[in-house]
C-alpha cells in the first residue's frame, strides 16, 4: 500500500479516552433512572437542557400549538419531505414478503413479518432542531405498521420545537415527549411512573444517546448504532473538483465538533487543492466553529495510487456516508459491501439524503456499516417462522430422523417428542428412550 495520509485527526488512544468518559456517564445516569424513574429524568432535564414543565408529554393542544407555529412554506417542505420518505419506505416495504412453502410433501415451513408492537423514536435536536428525523423514524415506523409510537426530542430554547413536532404529528406518532439525550432513551426504554417502556428505541443522536443505545440494548431492541455523523468523499480530479469536495465534506462536518470527515482520492493535487478550499470555506462558513473542531480533530485526507486502493480504503473505514464522484462511480457501487448509504455522482450529495430525497438518514457510524445498514421499515418489522405438518406419512418421517438426531446429542426428551409422533402416526412401536428405526421409514 502506499497511501499517503495527507492529514490526520486525533489518535486512537484520545479517541478511547473520549468514549470511556461518555460510557461512564451514561452508566450512571441510566442506573438513576432505573432506580428512580421520573424524579432523576427530571434531575437530568434541568441539568442538561434546563427543562422542567409540568408534563414532558405534550397534550393535544400543546400539539395543535406547536403545528400552528409552523409557517405554511415550512409545513409544505415537511409534508414533501415526508411523501418521498413514505413512497421509498412502503416500496421496500413491498420488497419484504410473509412465506409459506412446502419443502417436503406435507411439511409446511413459513414466516411473518410482524411489527414491533412499541418503538421510541429518539429525534435530535441538541446543535439543531433535527426535523428530519422525525420522518425518518416515525414516519417509517408508520409503514411498518407499529402501533405504538412514541417520540421525543429535547426542548429548544426551552420549548418544543414547532416544526419538529409538526413532524412528528405529520408522521404518526402517538406520544410526543419534549426530552432529550440519555433521559429521553432512557425513559422510554425502561419506563417511569409516568411513561410506559418500549420494546424498541430507534434514531440518530449525539455519543451520549448512541451508547444509551448500546447499553440498553438486550432489554429493548434497538435499530442500530447513529451515532455522530460522519462523511467521506472518494473523489477523481476528472469528476471532482476541490470546492465540491470541501463544500461535501465541511457541509457534514458542521453536525457536531466530533464528526469524521474524509477524503479519499488518487490525485495529489485534488487533495491539495481541497485542503486550500477547506481553510477558505471554513473562513465564511457561519458554523465554522463545529466544523473547524470536527475537521481538526476528525479529519483525513488520503491519497492512492490505485482505485483498488481507494476502494479497500473505503471499505475497511466504513463511513456512514460515502459520496462517490469518480470516472466509474457504478465501479463502487457494485464493490462496496460496508457504508452507511452511497451518493452517486456529482449531483447527488448528503444534504438531500438527510432531509429530503427519500432515502432514510438514521445510518450506522463508527465502522458498524460492516455488520448492519441503515433503519428502514424492516428493522421495524420481526421475521418470526412458523412450521405444520399435515400429512401422517410426514409426521413419521421428519420425526424418526429427529428421534435419531436427539438421541445423537444425548437428548433422550426431545427424542420421545419425535418418537410418539412416529407411533402415533408412523404405527411403528418403538420403545421408551430408543432410536426410531431406519428401514421403516426409508424417504
Ligand atoms: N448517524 C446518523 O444517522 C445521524 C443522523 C442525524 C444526526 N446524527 C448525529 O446526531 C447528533 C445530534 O447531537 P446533538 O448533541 O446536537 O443533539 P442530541 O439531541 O443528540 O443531544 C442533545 C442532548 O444531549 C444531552 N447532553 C448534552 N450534553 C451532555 C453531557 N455532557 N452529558 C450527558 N448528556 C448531555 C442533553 O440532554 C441534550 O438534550 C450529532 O452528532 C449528529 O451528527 C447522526
Ligand atoms: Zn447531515
Amino acid at each position: 500500500m502506499t497511501i499517503r495520509h495527507l492529514k490526520t485527526g486525533k489518535s486512537e488512544s484520545e479517541r478511547a479516552a473520549d468514549d470511556a468518559r461518555v460510557r461512564a456517564t451514561v452508566e450512571q445516569a441510566l442506573a438513576d433512572i432505573a432506580a428512580r424513574g421520573d424524579a432523576a429524568v427530571r434531575e437530568m432535564a434541568w441539568r442538561f437542557d434546563r427543562h422542567d414543565p409540568p408534563s414532558f408529554r405534550l397534550s393535544p393542544s400543546e400539539i395543535e400549538a406547536a403545528m400552528q407555529k409552523v409557517p405554511a412554506r415550512d409545513m409544505a417542505d415537511i409534508r414533501f419531505a415526508q411523501a418521498q420518505i413514505r413512497r421509498f419506505a412502503e416500496a421496500q416495504k413491498a420488497a419484504l414478503r410473509d412465506i409459506e412453502v412446502e419443502t417436503l410433501p406435507g411439511v409446511i415451513l413459513g414466516h411473518r413479518n410482524i411489527p414491533v408492537q412499541s418503538v421510541g423514536c429518539y429525534v435530535p435536536a441538541g446543535r439543531f432542531p433535527m426535523v428530519a428525523s422525525a420522518h425518518m423514524s416515525v414516519l417509517t415506523a408508520q409503514v411498518a405498521g407499529v402501533p405504538r409510537i412514541v417520540a421525543s426530542a429535547p426542548p429548544v430554547n426551552g420549548a418544543p420545537h414547532p416544526a419538529i413536532v409538526a413532524a412528528m404529528h405529520l408522521a404518526g406518532a402517538h406520544e410526543i415527549y419534549v426530552l432529550g439525550g440519555i433521559q429521553a432513551v432512557g425513559a422510554m426504554a425502561l419506563g417511569t411512573e409516568t411513561i410506559r417502556p418500549v420494546d424498541m428505541v430507534v434514531g440518530p443522536g449525539n455519543a451520549h444517546v448512541a451508547e444509551a443505545k448500546r447499553q440498553l440494548f438486550g432489554r429493548v431492541g434497538i435499530d442500530l448504532l447513529a451515532g455522530p455523523t460522519e462523511t467521506m468523499v472518494i473523489a477523481t480530479e476528472d469528476a471532482c473538483d476541490a470546492e465540491m469536495a470541501a463544500t461535501d465534506l465541511l457541509g457534514q462536518a458542521e453536525h457536531g465538533p466530533n464528526s469524521p470527515a474524509c477524503l479519499i482520492t488518487n490525485s495529489l493535487p485534488l487533495a491539495e487543492a481541497t485542503l486550500a478550499e477547506i481553510d477558505r470555506l471554513l473562513s465564511i462558513l457561519p458554523t465554522r466553529e463545529t466544523a473547524a473542531a470536527s475537521w481538526r480533530d476528525h479529519g483525513d485526507i488520503y491519497v492512492c495510487d490505485s482505485h483498488e486502493e481507494m476502494l479497500g480504503l473505503a471499505n475497511d473505514l466504513a463511513y456512514e456516508h460515502v459520496q462517490v464522484i469518480t470516472d466509474r462511480d457504478d465501479w463502487y457501487l457494485e464493490n462496496m459491501h460496508s457504508y452507511g448509504a452511497l451518493f452517486l455522482g456529482p449531483r447527488t450529495h448528503v444534504a438531500n439524503g438527510d432531509k429530503v430525497i427519500g432515502t432514510n438518514h438514521t445510518l450506522p457510524t463508527r465502522r458498524a456499516g460492516r455488520y448492519t445498514g441503515g433503519l428502514w421499515v424492516g428493522k421495524f418489522l420481526k421475521t418470526h417462522s412458523y412450521q405444520r405438518i399435515t400429512t401422517d406419512r410426514a409426521a413419521a418421517l421428519v420425526s424418526s430422523h429427529g428421534s435419531r438426531l436427539c438421541l445423537l446429542e444425548g437428548f433422550v426428551g426431545h427424542a420421545e417428542q419425535c418418537n410418539l409422533r412416529v407411533r402415533r402416526h408412523g404405527g411403528i412401536d418403538i420403545p421408551y428412550g430408543a432410536p426410531a428405526p431406519v428401514q421403516d421409514m426409508a424417504e
